[in-house]
């Protein structure tokens, strides 16, 4: 008789081949770790949270959700087995208006990898992916737990911990304010603190640890020299050309993580509206929970409205979210909300999959695009060799000038000078995944 093979006969016992696509096939990969360890962890945490929040859900969602909450523990527990017995993946069969694109893509990568994607040969960024798709539709599929943000609470809970360091921001961007016409823009700064806040994510590999020096600025200060690639001079130059030029400059904000993170995305946003470096900002987020802390837009009015709340302790940034309000009501500021951003494209693939998003990005001046996952999107899930250029590592993606602000959090990265690579290594074994080293990766 054949000795049934397991999964782990297919995974090979190497790292990721350069030029190919990450996948947790190579056993040697963060991709690998990824699939094996932390993704089944999300489940059980989510299932942990059901468990341990029955009451309150049930309070909120009504009595109908305590069946449903038994029923939906149930479909994750299959789900978790499904990813550690490494099934096929499956077609999604709720109504969201997404799936037809993810059905597509299914039948796409079914047809070019052979045989139906499987957790361990498939890419990472699909499976991935899938993963947070399919807990969706769990919650999707029921009738009371529709709306259910499995990952709220750990969003809410990251917010409260990190008010302290919100406060020193506030205090110091609501300075450079008022002296805007005195004072010029503090590039520095506010590039800096824009991109170390993606730190704060909540999908963090063990062993990263959020910085223990609590003041955003001191912490800029100390990681000045782990910042691997500076371009961040080509991005200011984009928009003081264009603030001599044009009356109109849009940047559009591909936002990450809520709490600090977008805090910190907003304080550069309304600093820049300040100092008339945009006249128009486009802040896009995620239609559903994502990569746990991923910005939805009721996070982002949830944030406005706690931060109105410190009015007493922290008047700073009850001002602050004061002024956010008007900007999004003068409709100088816009939440942009569309499925593209959680469907499992690279973004090579956007202009085919999504041209009407393709089309509106190509009419900003410039495009920032935060954190790991947009990195990865945007150097398709490639093992690019490390010195290979930025721009041929997009891929043709170029809808209008970008930049990347990464803290570095997967084994991918492209733009490094010959040796740099080997040189940070030799300082930190684990740096392609602590998020203690960052990149200001510009494209013109
Ligand atoms: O996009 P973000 O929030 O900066 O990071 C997302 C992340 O935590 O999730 C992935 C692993 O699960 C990695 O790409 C990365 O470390
Ligand atoms: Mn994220």
């Amino acid at each position: 008789m054949l000795k049934k093979l397991s999964f782990t006969d297919e995974v090979v016992d190497i790292v990721t081949p350069t030029n190919e696509v990450l996948s947790a096939k190579y056993k040697r990969s963060f991709a690998y770790i990824t699939v094996r360890d932390r993704l089944p962890i999300t489940i059980t945490n989510v299932i942990d949270l059901l468990v341990r929040d029955k009451d309150k859900i049930i309070d909120e969602f009504g009595e109908l959700a305590k069946e449903e909450i038994k029923e939906v523990i149930g479909q994750f527990s299959k789900l978790k087995n499904e990813l550690q017995t490494n099934k096929p993946f499956q077609l999604l069969t709720s109504d969201g208006s997404d799936v037809p694109a993810w059905n597509a893509y299914y039948e796409r990568e079914t047809d070019r990898e052979g045989e139906v994607p499987r957790w361990f040969r498939t890419s990472w960024i699909y499976a991935e992916c899938y993963m947070y798709r399919r807990i969706r539709e769990t919650f999707e599929l029921s009738s009371s737990l529709k709306t259910f943000d499995p990952f709220r609470k750990s969003k809410e809970e990251a917010f409260h911990s990190s008010v302290d360091a919100m406060a020193i921001l506030g205090d110091y961007v609501l300075q450079q304010l008022q002296a805007h016409g005195v004072k010029r823009f503090p590039s520095s700064e506010m590039k800096k603190v824009a991109l170390w806040g993606n730190q704060y994510d909540l999908s963090r590999p063990v062993g990263s640890e959020l910085p223990e020096e609590n003041d955003p600025l001191k912490n800029i200060q100390l990681l000045s020299d782990h910042v691997l690639v500076d371009e961040s001079e080509k991005m200011w130059s984009v928009l003081e050309a264009a603030a001599k030029h044009r009356e109109s400059i849009t940047i559009d904000i591909v936002a990450d993580n809520a709490g600090y993170e977008l805090f910190a995305d907003m304080c550069l946003a309304d600093t820049l509206c300040a100092f008339s470096l945009a006249t128009k900002i486009r802040f896009y987020v995620k239609t559903m929970p994502w990569f746990i802390s991923d910005t939805m837009e009721k996070d982002f009015h949830w944030m406005r409205h706690k931060l109105l709340e410190f009015s007493n302790e922290y008047p700073n940034l009850a001002d602050l979210a004061n002024r956010w309000e008007e900007h999004l009501n003068l409709k100088k500021w816009y939440i942009e909300v569309g499925d593209f951003w959680t469907l499992p494209h690279v973004y090579s693939e956007m202009k085919t999959a999504d041209h009407q998003l393709y089309d509106k990005l190509s009419d900003a001046t410039l495009i920032i695009f935060k954190g790991d996952l947009n990195y990865r999107k945007l150097l398709g899930e490639t093992n690019w060799a490390p010195t290979e250029s930025f721009s041929n590592a997009l891929q043709g993606f170029h809808p209008a000038p970008l930049v990347t602000l990464r803290t570095i959090k997967a084994d991918l990265i492209c733009g490094l000078k010959p040796g740099q690579a080997e040189a940070t290594a030799a300082k930190s074994e684990k740096w392609l995944i602590t998020g203690d080293y960052a990149l200001i990766q510009f494209d013109g």
